[in-house]
């Protein structure tokens, strides 16, 4: 008798997000991990990203430090999710693809996203969504005509099982 497929599956926008939320774990930001996964129309990953300091600049040399004078603090250093993912795979035609968050992005990343052509940002948290910032970012996407899509996802929990004699 044949086998029916297993109904243990994720469906393509968990699938993604979770991906995005994996990539999160990148990074070093005491406060907040964000990552960023963008995806064509035939459902490939194109690109991946986190927060994180640019090439060269070392964790133990820049500050994660949230307060202070602004030259103090990550805000100045940090490389956005987004933008890491955008960047990170440079040449690439991002045209009409979507893009998973685990946070909304900001205005900075909005421009970014506008700008490569990306058309649907799928997101997990939107925590910061009265920040101006944060209704700019809105603001733009939305002229631009991109989707803003929440993902309510099936599963709360995925669990990965890295160990062999667990699998
Ligand atoms: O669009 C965004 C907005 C923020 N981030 C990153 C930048 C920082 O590392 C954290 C935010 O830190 P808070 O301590 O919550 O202020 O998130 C991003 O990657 N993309
Ligand atoms: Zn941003």
């Amino acid at each position: 008798m044949q086998e029916k497929k297993t109904q243990e599956h994720i469906d393509w926008d968990e699938y993604f997000m979770a991906v995005a939320v994996l990539a999160a774990k990148r990074s070093k930001d005491p406060s907040t991990q964000v990552g960023a996964c963008i995806v064509n129309q035939q459902n490939k990953i194109l690109s991946t990203g986190y927060n994180g300091f640019p090439i060269g600049c070392s964790d133990d040399d820049f500050p994660w430090t949230k307060e202070g004078d602004f030259i103090d603090t990550k805000y100045a250093y940090v490389c956005h999710a987004e933008l890491n993912a955008i960047l990170n795979n440079p040449g690439t035609i991002f045209q009409n693809c979507r893009i998973y968050v685990s946070l909304f992005p900001c205005n900075e990343c909005a421009k970014a996203i506008i700008q490569s052509g990306i058309k649907e940002v799928i997101y997990l948290s939107d925590k910061h969504a009265q920040e101006p910032y944060m209704q700019a970012s809105r603001r733009m996407l939305r002229a631009a005509g991109v989707k803003l899509t929440k993902l309510q996802p099936q599963h709360q929990r995925l669990t990965l099982v890295l160990q062999e004699d667990l699998i």
